[in-house]
């Protein structure tokens, strides 16, 4: 099959499989992932230091919503670490804008049922500028492929920060999945998932 109609079915039944999910999985799950997320972010390793040119130690995530994981709370437990939450604001080009997170008081509903950080927008380049980056995924391969909601979003925002940077995809159990996924040359992979059973595992050329 074509890459991308293999990608739509994919995502079409992952989307499906975490609606059936029960809502008591999904709470557990939840906050077993912010759990190993907080940890992750306070034991300062892998993450390290500051961003290079960074002034500040700014992590980049995201607001779950329509039952990602994660759950609503996760901005919050990014804001534990550090001094700088980025948010993504999606522009009509399905690019992505960042805004800080400053308090579940910021975020105001989008489009899609997504929820956005109303403050001033820090332009697609202040990803780069941050040392972890928690990204959105309905799956990800063990070579750290992954596949999202399909606008590309996450592909233009991860070509603009460092290799090394950590990027952790938080996936529900099952979802890193054992099938390599459909990989096209835009594709820009993880180096890390977090999944409630299994915790953070670093994935891909640099896992060991
Ligand atoms: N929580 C969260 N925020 C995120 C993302 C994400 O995956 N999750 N994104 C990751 O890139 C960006 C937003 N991208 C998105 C792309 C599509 C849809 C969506 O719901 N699409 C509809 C179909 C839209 C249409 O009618 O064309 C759908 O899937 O049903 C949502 C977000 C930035 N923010
Ligand atoms: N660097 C880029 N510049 C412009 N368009 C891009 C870029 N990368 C990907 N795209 C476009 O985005 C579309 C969707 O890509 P893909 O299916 O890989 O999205 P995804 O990674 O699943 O979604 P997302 O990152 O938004 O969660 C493709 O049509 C692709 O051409």
């Amino acid at each position: 099959m074509h890459a991308l109609s293999e990608k739509s079915s994919l995502r079409d039944r992952l989307v499906a499989e975490r609606r059936d999910r029960a809502p008591a999985y999904r709470s557990a799950a939840d906050a077993a992932i912010r759990a190993v997320v907080r940890d992750l972010l306070r034991a300062g390793r892998p993450v390290g230091r500051p961003a290079v040119g960074a002034a500040r130690r700014s992590v980049a995530g995201y607001v779950p919503s329509d039952g990602e994981p994660g759950g609503a709370a996760l901005p919050d437990v990014l804001g534990t670490w550090g001094d700088r939450v980025l948010l993504p604001v999606l522009r009509s080009d399905l690019d992505l804008d960042w805004a800080e997170y400053t308090g579940p008081d910021c975020l105001q509903r989008a489009r899609w049922r997504l929820c956005e950080p109303d403050g001033p927008r820090l332009g697609r380049g202040a990803v780069s500028t941050a040392s972890v980056l928690v990204v959105p995924a309905l799956a990800v391969d063990r070579t750290g492929t992954r596949l999202g909601r399909g606008g590309g979003s996450y592909d233009r925002a991860l070509s603009r920060v460092p290799r090394r940077t950590l990027v952790v995809a938080l996936l529900y159990d099952g979802e890193l999945v054992d099938d390599l996924l459909p990989h096209e040359p835009h594709d820009r992979r993880v180096n890390a998932v977090v999944t409630p059973a299994a915790g953070f595992r670093r994935i891909g050329p640099t896992a060991g």
